[in-house]
């Protein structure tokens, strides 16, 4: 039987700073990506879609257990592209609203133990760096290497504030505090699969650093697992 293929999960709240490190990790290394968050955020459009609540678990799991959904890596740009029942919603699922959608269908049991099998498929012929909340604690207890990232909520929020700025979005960053607070609240607190560092996770606080201290430093981490012999020396690029 084939030995399943390595694994690095990268857990956090939001703006902590998991999906700039993941594509960094994931260039470097050559593996592949899995961001779950946005499985959650298809999942909460497709439910504004059909006109099911985020609050319908009976609506939802089904939903969830066949949900049309393609995620592919666009060969020109190199960008991740991801088509929800034939409409390319790359950038829609990005939004503040499909995002606080996402996190009150997380909180729902039966809906995430439907999403799970889909998360694991992801574990294929390369390594993989997961991305999300659970990544670590449930999807991929056995992974061979598991960092959590944190920052304060006034840091994360601040650097939202700049990406969506710049994007144009007409935001406040009081705003943008008190959603990121509500979101913690919820991915936190919630009963099933909540956001907590597994217990043999490395956390790191992003406060004070750039995105690239912090891939530097999981970069270390990740040739001390090879020391350890917990990582293949083949992960490393020539
Ligand atoms: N260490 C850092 N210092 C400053 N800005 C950062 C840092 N890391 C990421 N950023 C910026 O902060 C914003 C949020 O980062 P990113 O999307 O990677 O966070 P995330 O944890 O994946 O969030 P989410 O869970 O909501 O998807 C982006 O604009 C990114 O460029
Ligand atoms: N493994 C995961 C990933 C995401 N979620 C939920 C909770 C988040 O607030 C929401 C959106 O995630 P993001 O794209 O911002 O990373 O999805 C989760 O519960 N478990």
């Amino acid at each position: 039987m084939q030995a399943a293929m390595p694994v690095i999960t990268v857990d956090g709240p939001s703006g902590s700073g998991k999906g700039t490190v993941c594509r960094l990790l994931a260039e470097t290394l050559n593996w592949e990506v899995l961001d779950s968050g946005a499985i959650y955020r298809v999942l909460s459009l497709a439910a504004l879609h059909h006109q099911i609540a985020t609050d319908n678990e009976e609506g939802l799991v089904p939903l969830a257990a066949n949900l049309d959904v393609q995620f592919s890596i666009d060969k020109e740009t190199k960008k991740s592209k991801i088509v929800l029942e034939g409409e390319d919603v790359t950038n829609t699922i990005r939004n503040e609203e499909v995002g606080a959608a996402a996190s009150k269908i997380a909180a729902l049991p039966r809906v995430r133990e439907a999403l799970l099998r889909r998360q694991r498929a992801f574990r294929t012929e390369v390594g993989l760096i997961a991305d999300g909340r659970d990544m670590g604690t449930v999807v991929f207890p056995d992974a061979e290497l598991k960092i959590y990232l944190t920052a304060s909520a006034e840091e994360r929020a601040r650097r939202r504030f700049v990406e969506l700025n710049e994007k144009g979005h007409d935001v406040t960053l009081s705003g943008l505090l008190e959603d990121i607070k509500a979101r913690d609240d919820r991915d936190m607190n919630r009963k099933v699969a909540p956001l907590v560092p597994a217990s043999d996770a490395i956390v790191v606080d992003t406060t004070e650093h750039t995105a690239e201290q912090v891939f530097k430093q999981v970069m270390s981490f990740i040739q001390d697992a090879i020391v350890a012999g917990k990582l293949p020396k083949s992960c490393l690029p020539k």
